[in-house]
């Protein structure tokens, strides 16, 4: 129970050594060794993202020295150490920390190879099968988990390594799972196809198609805001809802990342996967529980609901300086913006634009959902132009749940203002620090819980929405747009935003609680 003035704040659900069976139905006691391989370990998200959330969990615990090794696989050719040294330019500084650092480098060993011959993944095998042996483990009770931080390219042929030459040998309780980092095809086709190719050697059971938005706090919290209050559920559909916003900025370019962000552009790198997946959270049915092939079969549904997209509809810019990069070819095409509509054809959303918006180089570093309701019927306060009531999910960054309304200005006369019911999470849980998406997500893939993941048939019907447009742009026949570096994106954006119905509040502006300025007497 809490204490009286105190928040009351929940742990983590977690407990240790515990995971799902392959029906993620019930948890079942797991001890034992763990072996955590990361497969692309000299590379970008390795030491930015992987191995920092590694650390995390080490440090709070998760991950027990004398059950868990990590494992870092790559061609280049470096000594432990030097793979330890470039983890630590990336993890959290402080004497305080360094005895917690030490501990978690020393469970780090490297080994390198290439990803489609035996002799690496052997050397694999035998360095993981050395660490359960010393642990005592009865072979094939061990747990064996392999991050792919690599490109897409070479997944099949690391599954068929993995596969032939690192499994847990036998099953008593232990288990082998994959984690396949986006993008996961470049459109249907190239999806199906790497599907298949690694459904033929993994279970669904054992593939984590991870997408780290899922692992965001506030996209976690989508559904419990939405079927865990009664206030949502009677105003969640086309009667109430005018339009949906979902929005992803960056106030960077693709510095460093040209050559690899040219084949793909922003609808396969942000809106094809992060946005969906916060679209499908909004506008999903309830599901019959929380167990993650329930919550799996409404997206499919909703992803099923959707209508083509229409050429009318979208936007595509590519700011000003993109080409300027040697990695980019002079005349290319490839969208660094784009606003899509999508339209749902189903009881709930008939009618109802979900404009899904994505863009690097812009002013600002946001992502939110922004949901706008329909005028008030019977406006006695003539309060209408003030604005529309809307429900804005921050998600990054100052995460923060408000809704902006209509409240009598504070005075002796009636009259309207726009103001916010506001939920703030860094002035709601102070001390609470937020874990990173990957620490969460990869916590989950010990656990076996595959909530968070996306699944096959999620994924096929994700890129049957993007494919025709996607080819369109790569054929030349939808062209991009310039807009300046530094600013909102094309004016054309807008334009479509406002046509589709739309109503930006003048005059208005949410700040962060955070960032207020004591008024002093
Ligand atoms: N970086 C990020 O912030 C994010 C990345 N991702 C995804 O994660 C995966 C890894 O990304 P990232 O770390 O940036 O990628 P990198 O380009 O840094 O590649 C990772 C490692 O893979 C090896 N590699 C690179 N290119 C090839 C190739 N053509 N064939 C075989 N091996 C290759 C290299 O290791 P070596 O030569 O030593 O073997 C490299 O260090 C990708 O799927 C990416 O889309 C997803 C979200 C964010
Ligand atoms: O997957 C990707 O995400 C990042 C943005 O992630 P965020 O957690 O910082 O919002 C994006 O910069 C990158 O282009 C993309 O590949």
């Amino acid at each position: 129970m809490a204490e009286v003035g105190q928040w009351h704040l929940e742990k983590r659900p977690y407990a240790k050594n515990a995971s799902l069976p392959k029906d993620n139905d019930t948890p079942v006691p797991e001890t034992g060794c763990l072996s955590i391989t990361v497969l692309g370990a000299s590379g970008d998200l390795a030491k930015k993202k992987t191995f920092p959330a590694l650390f995390n969990l080490y440090r709070q615990g998760f991950l027990p020295s004398d059950q868990v090794h990590i494992f870092g696989y790559a061609r280049s050719k470096l000594s432990d150490d030097e793979l330890r040294d470039r983890i630590q330019g990336y993890l959290p500084q402080g004497q305080e920390l360094a005895q917690v650092i030490s501990g978690f480098l020393k469970l780090i060993k490297y080994v390198s190879g290439s990803y489609d011959s035996p002799d690496g993944f052997k050397t694999l095998d035998d360095a993981i099968y050395k660490h359960e042996v010393s642990r005592n483990t009865i072979e094939g009770s061990s747990r064996r988990l392999f991050y792919l931080a690599l490109p897409p390219s070479v997944y099949p042929q690391i599954c068929k390594m993995i596969k032939s030459y690192c499994m847990n040998k036998s099953d008593l309780g232990g288990w082998t799972r994959i984690v396949v980092e986006k993008p996961f095809g470049r459109d249907l086709a190239s999806a199906e196809e790497l599907s298949s190719q690694i459904g033929k050697l993994f279970e669904e059971a054992e593939i984590y198609r991870i997408d780290h938005y899922l692992g965001k706090e506030l996209v976690q919290n989508l559904l419990v805001l939405r079927f865990a209050n009664r206030f949502f559920m009677p105003v969640w559909n086309r009667d109430n809802i005018d339009n949906v916003q979902i929005v992803f900025r960056e106030d960077f370019g693709t510095e460093g990342r040209g050559g690899y962000f040219d084949q793909y552009g922003i609808i396969r790198d942000i809106i094809q996967n992060h946005l969906l997946q916060v679209f499908c959270l909004v506008a999903m049915e309830k599901p019959i529980s929380l167990k993650p092939e329930h919550i799996r079969d409404e997206k499919v549904k909703v992803l099923q609901s959707v209508l083509p997209i229409k050429d009318e509809e979208v936007v595509l810019g590519q700011y000003q300086g993109y080409k300027d990069d040697p990695t980019v070819p002079n005349d290319s095409n490839t969208p660094t913006f784009a606003s899509v509509i999508l339209r749902i054809h189903n009881e709930r959303w008939e009618g109802v634009p979900f404009i899904l918006k994505a863009g690097k180089a812009l002013d600002s570093r946001k992502a939110e959902i922004r949901i706008q309701f329909k005028d008030v019927p019977g406006d006695i306060f003539k309060c209408k132009k003030q604005g529309r009531n809307e429900l804005v999910i921050r998600l990054q960054p100052s995460e923060a749940i408000y809704m902006k309304l209509t409240v009598k200005q504070p005075g002796l006369e009636i009259s309207t203002a726009q103001s916010e019911l506001d939920l703030s999470y860094r002035q709601r849980y102070q001390n609470v620090v937020i874990p990173e998406a990957y620490e969460r997500l990869i916590l989950d893939t010990i656990k076996g819980d595959q909530q968070h993941f996306v699944r096959r048939d999620e994924l096929k019907a994700a890129w049957e929405i993007f494919t025709p447009m996607l080819h369109r742009i790569d054929g030349g026949e939808l062209k991009t747009v310039p807009y300046k570096r530094g600013s909102r994106g094309p004016d054309e954006a807008d334009a479509l935003v406002e046509k589709a119905g739309y109503v930006q509040t003048r005059g208005y502006i949410w700040i962060p609680p955070t960032f207020w300025i004591p008024i002093q007497n």
